[in-house]
């Protein structure tokens, strides 16, 4: 290690998560390297902890309820940060302070237009060294900081790798590209690239009110609510190459192929970071559109099956038709979904119940009636 290299850490809470996109990539153009980063969650007593911990010895550890509470309402991002004089290089984009811990007086933000106590970062060798201690206790910091590759390796990578080479000798029918699958393996299992975030899947006929639902969901229990019929309608709208064929099987009530409407799904994905978890409307349509989400973003809870009989389907349908503008609202692409939801969605529901990743309501009753059995399953997993 170089003489003046410097171990910091960097410690982004709920706004400041939003812009970690331009604060890595403003980091890595001042030739920081990133040696480190995990996704933190803090609660009251470990946010108290830290404040504590981050307070110079001198001064009164600041418990204000704003701050805790910006350090314990949403996973917090935490970086270890390595660069020779990595001081001047965090005063430079945090603001030009004169001390690391200037970051307390209120200057620090300018650049990035974030709150001042929603980033944490210090420089000072023992103090980062506490703190990448306490909020990554199963971080091996010393080797590290002592730059032994070897225990590095050791402490982070090779135990993932090593469970993903044992699943994939353990698997019956072996994957065609194993790299591939290995690639996979290792960004879906990675504790430091994001929080598992929750995944539900919310299924039942057209019009058993499954985005009525999902509106309730997001109320209380702030997921993320993508409905799939929304997004491919988006694309169609959005002029894609996609456009006609998503036109023309959405009249027709049909099932898009799956690679289109998961990729849809994947990048809208990708683009929320605040939500805890996602409620996803429609899907999977298809038993194999499960099989590949599974593969290619990850593992759901649970089904949520909202049954309900097609008369009643139809009526709601027909009502909504009449202020919808949707292009399968009428009566003859209703009764295509119908046939498309019992031939092809219903093996999906009958597969998953079969595994006991399921439940059902019944959802012929009102809104609210429906709404409070739902929540009794959501109260449980979230
Ligand atoms: N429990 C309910 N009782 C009566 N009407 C309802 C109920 N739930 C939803 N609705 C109404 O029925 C219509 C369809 O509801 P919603 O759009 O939530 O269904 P959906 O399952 O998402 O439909 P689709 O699959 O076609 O997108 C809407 O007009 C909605 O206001
Ligand atoms: O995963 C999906 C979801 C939807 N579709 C197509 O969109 C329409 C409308 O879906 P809603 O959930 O009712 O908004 C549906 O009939 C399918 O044609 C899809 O192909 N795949």
């Amino acid at each position: 290690m170089a003489e003046d290299d410097l171990f910091g850490f960097l410690l982004l809470s709920q706004t400041a998560v939003s812009k970690r996109a331009t604060i890595i990539k403003d980091l890595k153009q001042q030739d920081c390297e990133i040696v480190y980063q995990e996704w933190v969650s803090l609660d009251l007593d470990r946010a108290k902890k830290f404040l504590q911990l981050y307070s110079k010895p001198d001064e009164q550890a600041n418990y204000e309820e704003d701050k805790v509470n910006k350090l314990t309402e949403n996973s917090c991002l935490a970086l270890v940060v390595k660069k020779t004089q990595l001081s001047a290089t965090f005063k430079e984009l945090f603001d030009g302070q004169t001390s690391q811990r200037d970051v307390e007086t209120g200057l620090f933000s300018t650049k990035y237009g974030l709150p001042v106590d929603s980033f944490y970062y210090s420089t000072d060798k023992n103090n980062a060294k506490e703190c990448i201690e306490f909020l990554f206790p199963n971080l091996d910091i010393h080797n590290m900081m002592e730059n032994n590759p070897r225990k590095y390796l050791e402490s982070t990578v090779v135990p993932i790798l090593t469970s993903g080479l044992t699943q994939l000798c353990k698997m019956e029918q072996k994957p065609e590209h194993p790299c591939e699958w290995l690639g996979q393996y290792l960004i879906q299992h990675d504790p430091t690239l994001s929080p598992k975030k929750k995944i539900y899947f919310i299924l039942g006929g057209p019009g058993s009110g499954k985005g009525t639902q999902c509106e309730k969901l997001v109320e209380e229990f702030h997921l993320c609510h993508l409905s799939a019929g929304d997004l491919l309608r988006k694309e169609m709208q959005s002029g894609s190459s996609h456009g006609q064929l998503i036109d023309r099987m959405i009249r027709d009530g049909e099932i898009v192929p799956g690679h289109i409407t998961i990729e849809l799904l994947k990048n809208a994905m990708e683009e929320q970071t605040q939500s805890s978890g996602f409620l996803i409307d429609g899907f999977p349509r298809k038993l194999d559109q499960a099989g590949a989400f599974e593969k290619w973003i990850g593992d759901f809870e649970f089904i949520l099956f909202l049954d309900c009989p097609q008369e009643e389907m139809e009526q709601r349908l027909l009502k909504r038709g009449q202020v919808s503008g949707r292009s399968d609202d009428n009566l003859d692409s209703i009764r295509k979904r119908f046939t498309t939801f019992v031939e092809t969605t219903m093996p999906v529901v009958e597969y998953y119940r079969s595994r006991d990743k399921l439940v059902q309501v019944d959802a012929s009753r009102s809104v609210e009636e429906v709404y409070k059995d739902i929540r009794t399953y959501f109260i449980e997993s979230t």
